[in-house]
């Protein structure tokens, strides 16, 4: 009964990666931004707005806790926060949980956030100039979260294929 948790700050490719790895292992795909969307039927966006961040990060750390009960083998993405926040951190040291950061420098998540902001409520309101001084600042301040993973995957530069064969390897 393995979890196979992949995280790391927003844009570093949890969601596309772990759907790959999805196809290529046969194992089930659980997106924990999704599950909580659908739990609560309201957007991340609208959590946000509706009922601020301290309310979203206690549902997100329930919704992480139900997801880790669930039976069967599963492959989770987590939100860019999740390991942040409500010791959720703790719960990546569980036996059956593999857990693994997709480790990003701040260009190429700068790159990748700067085309696709609105959804991202965190950083939904930054400007160009702003939204690369609160990446740096920002993944200093969750690195020492993220380095809590099992394994720590560097992903600048590897085509999704590669950093899915990367992550087969480590479960092999
Ligand atoms: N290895 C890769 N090479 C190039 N582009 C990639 C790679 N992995 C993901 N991307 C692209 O980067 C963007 C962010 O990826 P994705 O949405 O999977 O990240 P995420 O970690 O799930 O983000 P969030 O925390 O906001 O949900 C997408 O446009 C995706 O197509
Ligand atoms: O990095 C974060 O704090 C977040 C990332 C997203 O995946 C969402 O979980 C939400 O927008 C918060
Ligand atoms: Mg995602």
């Amino acid at each position: 009964m393995k979890k196979i948790v992949l995280l790391g700050y927003m844009g570093c490719g949890k969601s596309t990666i772990a759907n790959n790895l999805s196809q290529k292992t046969a194992i089930s795909y659980l997106d924990l931004d999704h599950f909580i969307e659908e739990k609560t039927n309201l957007s991340i966006k609208a959590l946000f707005e509706k009922h601020g961040e301290v309310y979203f990060r206690k549902v997100e750390h329930q919704a992480f806790v139900e997801v880790l009960a669930m039976p069967g083998d599963r492959i989770l993405g987590l939100g860019g926060g999740t390991p942040c926040y409500a010791n959720n951190h703790v719960l990546l040291q569980q036996p059956d949980v593999i857990s693994i950061y997709l480790k990003a420098s701040i260009d190429t998540l700068f790159e990748r956030l700067s085309k696709n902001r609105s959804k991202r409520p965190v950083i939904a309101n930054l400007n160009e100039e702003e939204l690369k001084e609160f990446i740096a600042k920002h993944l200093f301040d969750r690195s020492f979260y993220y380095h809590q993973a099992q394994h720590i995957l560097p992903i600048d530069g590897k085509s999704v294929a590669e950093i899915v064969a990367s992550i087969e390897l480590l479960l092999a």
